[in-house]
């Protein structure tokens, strides 16, 4: 064989295996809604067996994004935008048609048909697939056994939630698509929310969900997307992000009088190597890149000056840190903002 072709076959094998493995390549992706650019050229990979969260406040982009990996909003026609889904060139009528049979789509509980029964709602979607799972195993399943007859609006938030979940499954889908999938759910149906979508991956499944939950993005998702105005501004797992992005930790002391906290304030302002100091009445927050050295800084002062500290803490950074090195805004600021 000349050299040229097997070069090239070998090629073609590692293009094979690196996107046998990889569940959506996106890459390239715009959409314009009539002149306001709501993404602005993204591109990323997702891996089988993760669950990668795309994470950003209101307006990021992040539902258009979605939508438009799962066939259903075009992007705009730029040359270099591809996206395949499921081994699905999403962009070819046929193929797109073909992948709705394949992977699952979390309908807000909002678009549920609030007159129908929950058992009556998975009945009329498992009609639409060439294979559907048993809807009786699915209801059990999703613990809605005792619901089968009731009405959706009769249903609690969570119910609802479950149910959405269990309809995106009706087609035992390995790709699965939640838009949002805990908002405004109680922090109990948020965390057996997660304990659903964990036990879905254990399953096998490919999971892309969005979220602004900081902490959801931290404790659930293997690999990130942050995006901001339409671009992605950040992706990797939740502790490469923290670790490239957020190195600082911070330290809180607590002081027993006002006397001691404008002392201790005094000092801390003085020590080298501190990053921003935050105080409140009785405590103060103090940034910092040596969490060793600071803290024995900090106690040798306390020590010195005889005061006391009635509590001290230290703090870890997280994705919030992350967020707000990156865009200089809290991301619980954004969704303030945005109300
Ligand atoms: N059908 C539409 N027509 C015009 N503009 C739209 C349309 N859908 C979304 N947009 C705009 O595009 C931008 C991205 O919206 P998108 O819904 O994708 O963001 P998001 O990150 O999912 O936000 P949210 O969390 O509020 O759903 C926003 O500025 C939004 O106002």
């Amino acid at each position: 064989m000349a050299q040229a072709e097997a070069d090239s076959n070998s090629a073609i094998q590692r293009g094979s295996a690196v996107s046998e493995n990889m569940a959506v390549t996106v890459r390239d992706l715009f959409k314009t809604y009539r002149s306001k650019k709501a993404i602005n050229g993204i591109s990323f990979s997702v891996q089988r067996g993760d669950i990668f969260g795309i994470l950003g406040p209101n307006g990021a982009g992040k539902t258009t994004t979605l939508e438009i990996i799962e066939g259903l909003r075009e992007p705009d026609n730029h040359h270099s935008t591809q996206i395949l889904v499921g081994g699905f060139d999403v962009r070819n009528r046929k193929q797109r048609e073909e992948l709705h049979q394949h992977i699952g789509l979390q309908l807000q509980s909002s678009a549920l048909f609030e007159e129908l029964t929950v058992l009556e709602t998975l009945t009329m979607l498992a009609r639409l697939y060439r294979n559907s799972r048993s809807v009786s195993e699915l209801l059990t399943e999703f613990k809605l056994e005792q619901k089968t007859g009731a009405r959706i609006n009769t249903l609690s938030g969570g119910q609802k939630q479950r149910l959405s979940l269990a309809a995106a499954l009706v087609n035992n889908p390995s790709l699965l698509f939640l838009d949002e999938p805990t908002t405004a759910l109680d922090p109990h149906a948020r965390r057996s929310m997660w304990e659903q979508v964990r036990g879905l991956q254990q399953a096998g499944k490919t999971i892309i969900l969005t979220t602004h939950y900081m902490e959801e993005a931290e404790l659930l998702c293997d690999q990130l997307a942050i995006m901001d105005a339409g671009r992605i501004i950040a992706q990797g797992t939740p502790a490469g992000l923290i670790n490239q992005y957020a190195t600082e930790q911070s330290i809180t002391c607590r002081l027993p009088t006002a006397q001691a906290h404008s002392t201790m304030l005094e000092v801390v302002k003085q020590l080298p190597g501190i990053g921003k100091v935050e105080s409140t009445a009785r405590s103060f927050t103090v940034s910092t890149t040596n969490l060793a050295h600071t803290l024995s800084m900090l106690l040798q002062a306390a020590a010195h000056y005889q005061i006391q500290l009635t509590e001290i803490t230290t703090h870890n950074p997280g994705l919030e840190n992350v967020y707000l090195n990156l865009t200089g805004n809290t991301l619980s600021n954004q969704q303030e903002d945005k109300k």
